[in-house]
Order: structure tokens, then C-alpha cells, then sequence
């Protein structure tokens, strides 16, 4: 065994997290670890990487008994991890992060700036990610944030991978890539510790998983010969019915209308329009622009040209704060650059975006606004301990749940949703689906940009696919599969 965990538990503040939990990883294989938001996954894999001490228990490391372990210790000991959220130096190169605290050295002295780019590129082009080694990584987009903090993790060379959501922003051609990676990982003898919430990913790639519930383990089993649905079961503990609720047709009446909107080098000439009633995707892989045109019509970034129509009225891209004031709600990809205020609490991150609704004398104690967050905690299920706890002390997928609430606490018009089911589990999925629905049926307007695939293809009435800054496909519901996006998506569609 590379790592025996034996009757670990785990509490914060009082409240158990993990109790008693025993788990094994074996040389060659990908061990899943899955359960709903707040299982405890995050907090497992974090004991495994030495970040968090056991209140109980103990590991077994590479054959070495060990109680309780740094973050340093659980790297020389062959442990590397991959966060949920990156752990980057803005201000450093993408080589410099890959190696931070790593660096190669000359005569174990100085270091060896040539050798840790050539190393870089190497590992960055493994991936198909050619990012160049000098570039700072403020400068890059949140996906491939994502892949230089996998590129750090692949540099340690350790035997142990503990990967919380690798995949979750990454497009299907990237996570391709990093599932080779992996394979060729599994023959060299290496153990993977793999937490996902994309259950096919686990029968794609895993050999066994252990599925968590409320902080207990509910069983270690063999992926061969598990169904789908079974290991719904064990991770909800029922049965979830449909996953997408049936599409409603959508109205003729226009709520958004894009035209000929440009900002070099992101998106050029992009046209497109929005109905009443329609739930409208938008996909493409790392760099083909989805992201900065979310930002554009959120008012975040300027446009060189082009025009926005809401309501058949012309409305000027300037600030966030005036797509705001147009009922406008933007739910960012990257959870902790711009999305959250980790320092606050539940309450306030909900009720933020609408603060110019609020009374200045009056700020934050407004009972309407008060009463519809916890209206939007009841409804997507937000797991916190109460309202006042500080959104960095709840798991990912809570918290990417409080980015969604704040704008239905707002009440916005146009929801644009980049990646919104990041990080949450299957059952608040299917829930969420169902909310989205709602919202469109009540006259909303509906933009889901996603790198998941089956999401596009169960939630949306129409898919637009971009490829190097334009939209290069656009595909009916009843016309849309798999093959179709990747193709469009790799610029080879006609
Ligand atoms: N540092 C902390 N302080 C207080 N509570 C914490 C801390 N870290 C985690 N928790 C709590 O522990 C529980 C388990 O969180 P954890 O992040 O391990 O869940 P998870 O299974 O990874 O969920 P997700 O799928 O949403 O990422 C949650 O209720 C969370 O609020």
C-alpha cells in the first residue's frame, strides 16, 4: 500500500467532520473519493497532504507509520496535492510557481532558472497547454490558473496524487490530456487519490472508490460492475429521479441580442441572441474566448465594438456596477478571485449585490433582503453552520452555491452562469437544474457557459460553440451530442 489511513477523525470548532474513516490507495490505481458537498472529501484529502492534523487516527505513508505530518513533510514523503482552488503567485512566472519551493539548483545553491523553464514546458506541453514558462500567471485566464497549479504538482514527482476536482474547469479536450497523464502515471506505479463530481469521469478513470456521507465512511468498492445509479444512491442515500427537467419551448419575444461584439485578442464579430424562455449554452475549450465575453457583457471589461441589446433597448458595457443596476447576474468562474468575499460571512455575500436596493443607514439589517437569503440557503441547500459563519470556513460546493444565491437574492433579469455547477454534487445538481427552469419559465433570461458536456446537452435549448474567439457552431438542442461540440470546439465542424 503507498497510504493506509486507520480510524481518522476530524473536528472543527466542535463539529465532527470526519469520523473514524479508514481508506487505502494502492500502487497503479485511481481511488475515487466522492460524496455531497460538505462530506468531508476536501478536508480527507487535506489530512492526506499534511495541511490538517487528525484529531484521531493514524497514516501509513510509503510503509512509514505517521501520526500527523506539514505539508512540506507530506512532499518529501512523495505526497503531492492538487487544490480545488489554485495557490498561485500572481506576481511569479508560470515557471517560477511550477517550482516554488521545488527549485532546481546548481551545486545545490542557485537556482537553476533554465533548467525549471525547460522542465516547465515540458510538463505544459505534455498537457497541451503551450503556456510560454516567463509569463506571470496574473495574466492568466482562471483554466489555465488551473492547469499550471496541475503542472506544480506533476513537477514534484511523487508517488502519491491527491487531485480535489482537477477537472473542474477544464474542457473535455484538456481533461483528455490529463486523464493520459494520469494512465501513464498508473503504469509507472503511481497512486491517485481522485475527488469528482462528474460520476462519469470516475467510471472513465477510477478503479475504486470510497464514498463519504456526512462525514462517515459508506463503503470502499471496485468501479467494475457499478452502476451510475447505484453509486448515486450511496453517495445521496436515495435514488435521484431525472436529472435535467424536460425543456420548455421557448417565446419569440428577444430579451438579449449580441451584435458583432469584438475585444481582440479574446472574441471578434460575435452575433447571437436570447429568447424568452430559453436556457442558452456556450462552450468552448481553454482560451477560445467564452470567458472574456461573460466578462463583456457583465460590464467587467470593455468591448473594442459591437453592441448589446436588453430588451430591445441598446445598453452601454461599462461597469459591473451598471450591468447590476440592468438586472444583470454574473456568476464567475473563479470562485476566489472575484466571486466571494471569503472574510464574510454567508449573509452578507448573498445580500452584496444587493446593497443599492438596501437603505445606507440601514445596511445589511433590511429584513426583505435578510429573509430572501435565507430563502436562497433553504432553496439550494447551502450547508453552513448558520447564516453568520464565514463563507471560508464551508466547503467548495457550498460556497459555489452562495455565488449562485446572491444574484437570486438580487432578483437579476439575465443570469450568466460561467462553470455554475462547479464543484456541486450530483443530487443540488439536479435540483439546481430544475431552479434554472423556473427562472426561465418566470421570464429570466438564461446564459450557461460550461465545459461540461452532458450539462450543455441536458440543460440547454441551444448550444453556441466558439473556437479562437468566434462562434464557430450552433446546435439545436435535438441536434446536439458529444462528438458535435468537441469537433465544433476543435474548429473542425464544416
Ligand atoms: N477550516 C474549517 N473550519 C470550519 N469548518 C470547516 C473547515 N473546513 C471544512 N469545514 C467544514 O467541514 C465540512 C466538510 O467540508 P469539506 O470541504 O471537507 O467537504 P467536501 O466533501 O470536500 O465538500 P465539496 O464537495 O463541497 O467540496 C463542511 O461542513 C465544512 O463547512
Amino acid at each position: 500500500m503507498l497510504l493506509q489511513m486507520r480510524g481518522i477523525s476530524k473536528s472543527f470548532y466542535g463539529v465532527q467532520v470526519l469520523d473514524g474513516i479508514d481508506f487505502d490507495l494502492r500502487p497503479g490505481e485511481v481511488h475515487a473519493l466522492v460524496g455531497e458537498n460538505g462530506a468531508g472529501k476536501s478536508t480527507l484529502a487535506k489530512l492526506m497532504s499534511g495541511v490538517y492534523r487528525p484529531d484521531d487516527g493514524y497514516m501509513i505513508v510509503n510503509g512509514k507509520p505517521v501520526s500527523a505530518y506539514t505539508p512540506i513533510e507530506a512532499q518529501r514523503m512523495g505526497i503531492s496535492m492538487i487544490y480545488q482552488e489554485s495557490c498561485l503567485v500572481p506576481e511569479m512566472s508560470v515557471a517560477e510557481n511550477v517550482f516554488l519551493g521545488s527549485e532546481p539548483r546548481w551545486l545545490g545553491l542557485f537556482s537553476n532558472a533554465m533548467k525549471m523553464k525547460r522542465e516547465t514546458k515540458s510538463i505544459l506541453r505534455s498537457l497541451g497547454m503551450p503556456l510560454h514558462p516567463n509569463t506571470k500567471v496574473k495574466n492568466l485566464s482562471m483554466s489555465e490558473h488551473h492547469i499550471v497549479a496541475i503542472a506544480k504538482a506533476l513537477s514534484l514527482k511523487a508517488n502519491i496524487f491527491v487531485m480535489d476536482e482537477p477537472t473542474a474547469s477544464l474542457s473535455d479536450a484538456e481533461r483528455i490530456r490529463l486523464f493520459a497523464m494520469i494512465r501513464r502515471f498508473k503504469e509507472e506505479g503511481v497512486g491517485i487519490v481522485y475527488i469528482t463530481h462528474r460520476l462519469n469521469e470516475i467510471f472513465d478513470i477510477c478503479d475504486r472508490v470510497t464514498v463519504l456521507r456526512d462525514g462517515k465512511k459508506v463503503v470502499t468498492t471496485s468501479v467494475t460492475g457499478l452502476a451510475e445509479n447505484q453509486l448515486v444512491k450511496l453517495m445521496v442515500g436515495r435514488e435521484l429521479a431525472q436529472i435535467f427537467p424536460p425543456l420548455s419551448k421557448p417565446t419569440d419575444k428577444e430579451l438579449l441580442r449580441v451584435e458583432n461584439l469584438t475585444r481582440k485578442p479574446w472574441f471578434e464579430n460575435i452575433d447571437f441572441r436570447l429568447n424568452e424562455g430559453e436556457i442558452l449554452g456556450i462552450t468552448g475549450l481553454i482560451g477560445s474566448g467564452t470567458e472574456g465575453l461573460a466578462k463583456t457583457i457583465f460590464g467587467e471589461v470593455q468591448p473594442e465594438s459591437g453592441k448589446v441589446y436588453w430588451n430591445r433597448e441598446p445598453i452601454l458595457l461599462k461597469s459591473p456596477r451598471q450591468a447590476i443596476a440592468s438586472g444583470f447576474g454574473y456568476v464567475n468562474r473563479d470562485r476566489i478571485e472575484s466571486g466571494l468575499f471569503m472574510d464574510m460571512n454567508v449573509y452578507h455575500n448573498l445580500t452584496i449585490a444587493s446593497l443599492k436596493k438596501i437603505h445606507r443607514y440601514h445596511l445589511l439589517k433590511d429584513q426583505p433582503e435578510q429573509d430572501k437569503a435565507l430563502d436562497a440557503i433553504i432553496q439550494l441547500d447551502i450547508k453552513a453552520r448558520d447564516p453568520e459563519q464565514e463563507i471560508k470556513f464551508l466547503s467548495g460546493g457550498n460556497q459555489q452555491k452562495v455565488m449562485l444565491g446572491k444574484w437570486l437574492v438580487a432578483e437579476s433579469d439575465l443570469y450568466i452562469l460561467d462553470e455554475p455547477t462547479r464543484g456541486i454534487d450530483v443530487a443540488s445538481k439536479s435540483e439546481l437544474y430544475v431552479l434554472l427552469h423556473e427562472l426561465v419559465r418566470e421570464g429570466k433570461g438564461m446564459i450557461v457557459i460550461s465545459s461540461d458536456m452532458s450539462e450543455l446537452i441536458g440543460l440547454c435549448n441551444r448550444i453556441l460553440v466558439m473556437h479562437e474567439g468566434r462562434i464557430v457552431d450552433e446546435i439545436a438542442h435535438e441536434e446536439a451530442s458529444q462528438e458535435r461540440i468537441l469537433q465544433s470546439a476543435a474548429g473542425m465542424h464544416r
